[in-house]
């Protein structure tokens, strides 16, 4: 059996190579010709499955995508072929939150407000949306959610539409996937107006698709303030319209910009291949099943002693020692202006960046050692793995 896998797919190699022969190959340039012979492939988000692609597809019985979003996969075509099709849902809503957390307390910071006492709108109450909230209500950080789907479906939260939470939120964050038909499609759902509506001094995260925002909109916006005529907005992006093209005008006016990276923890990555590789066990009627939590090494900073009640600080140091945005938001700047209007070079850049991203963990991957009377459940709710200690 021949197994064609995207490079990037961390794990793979190992785990698939038991099953038959796998050929690796980076996933943004696979082309029909790649298909030939192949029995199953396993790609992340940048390989586009359509007719293009599978037309010489002339044994493919699996596809399956180790990633949370499935837009690049046309399902109906691979139903319509008998071709099995898995995901990997929830596999890096971990990540993705961390992200917001990290570039929340970081804007904190450079902008002097506290995370407490804002008002987050979080649009998409998925596998992303709802850790999100958790980890919020973890802190007792107040949000409102919007999801008229969900709300729709019976979920029984309390759902808010989007003209309250671009009343009342000092900071909005998408977390849906990009849709384009349907009764709430999310293509340009953050447009001119809702931008117009948002509130002065705002913050507006994207880490869900880049359509999901008009990027010209937005960097209309950016500029007006720039230029002291249009109100304030803070903006963070993880996702581009042009990915893996960066608009080099906009580069400069978004406080954070990092290449397509917000899920990319090692255990998110460890967990969408493992889900990926199980469904595979399971239609091959295969005895093979691992876990990802066995393939992860031991964190750098295994453990860390906290010796007071924590605060605010104490929060922001524990946070950043896991994932500091600032820290890709560099490395991205430095590598997209470097290629500057040369497309090819810009688009090498974006995944090389992310080809060889550093081994980021989760908080979980943290240990905090500290007594019970300093409310370390708080921590432990937001994932750090707490020991109580009795001294
Ligand atoms: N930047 C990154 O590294 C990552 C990006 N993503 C993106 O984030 C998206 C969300 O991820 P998950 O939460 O795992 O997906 P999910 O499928 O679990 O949740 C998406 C939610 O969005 C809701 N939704 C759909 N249209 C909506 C609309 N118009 N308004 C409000 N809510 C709407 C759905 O009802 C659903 O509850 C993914 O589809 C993917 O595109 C996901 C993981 C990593
Ligand atoms: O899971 C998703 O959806 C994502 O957006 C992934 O984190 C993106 O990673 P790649 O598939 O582009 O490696």
């Amino acid at each position: 059996m021949k197994i064609l896998i995207d490079e990037n797919m961390p794990y793979a190699q190992q785990l698939f190579s038991q099953l038959g022969d796998v050929i690796a190959k980076p996933g943004r340039t696979l082309t029909a010709d790649d298909l030939v012979g192949i029995d199953a492939l396993m790609i992340r988000s940048v390989t586009k499955v359509n007719a293009d692609l599978i037309a010489k597809a002339d044994k493919l019985k699996f596809v399956g995508t180790a990633t949370a979003g499935q837009d690049h996969v046309d399902q109906d075509l691979l139903a319509a072929k008998g071709i099995t099709f898995t995901a990997a849902p929830g596999c890096n809503k971990v990540g993705v939150a961390e992200y917001v957390l990290s570039s929340l307390m970081v804007l904190g910071q450079q902008q002097d407000f506290s995370i407490f006492d804002r008002t987050i709108g979080i649009i998409g109450a998925g596998n992303v949306g709802t850790y999100l909230a958790k980890c919020l209500d973890a802190l007792g950080i107040r949000y409102l959610l919007n999801d008229p789907l969900k709300q729709a479906q019976g979920d029984k939260r309390q759902f808010d539409s989007l003209e309250r939470l671009l009343a009342e939120c000092d900071v909005i964050t998408t977390h849906t996937p990009i849709t384009r038909a349907g009764d709430y499609p999310t293509h340009h759902l953050v447009d001119a107006d809702f931008l117009a509506a948002m509130q002065p001094n705002a913050i507006l995260i994207n880490a869900a698709r880049g359509p999901v925002v008009d990027n010209q909109a937005l960097k209309q916006v950016l500029q007006a303030a720039t230029n002291g005529s249009g109100k304030t907005l803070t903006a963070v992006l993880d996702v581009f319209e042009q990915e893996p093209l960066v608009d080099l005008e906009l580069l400069p006016l978004l406080a954070f910009a990092t290449p397509h990276v917000a899920g990319y923890g090692l255990e998110g990555k460890a967990r969408g291949t493992t889900m990926v590789f199980n469904r595979f066990c399971q239609f091959l009627s295969s005895k093979h099943h691992v876990l990802a939590s066995d393939l992860l090494p031991i964190a750098p900073v295994p453990q860390v002693q906290l010796s007071r009640q924590w605060d605010e600080v104490t929060l922001f140091s524990l946070i950043q020692l896991v994932y500091d945005v600032r820290k890709d938001d560099g490395i991205f700047r430095r590598e997209m202006l470097a290629a500057g209007d040369d497309n090819r070079k810009m688009a090498t850049a974006f995944d090389l960046m992310r080809k060889n991203y550093w081994d980021r963990r989760e908080y979980s991957a943290i240990t905090v050692a500290a007594k019970a009377e300093f409310a370390v459940e708080s921590l432990a709710k937001l994932g750090f793995t707490v020991v109580e200690v009795t001294q």
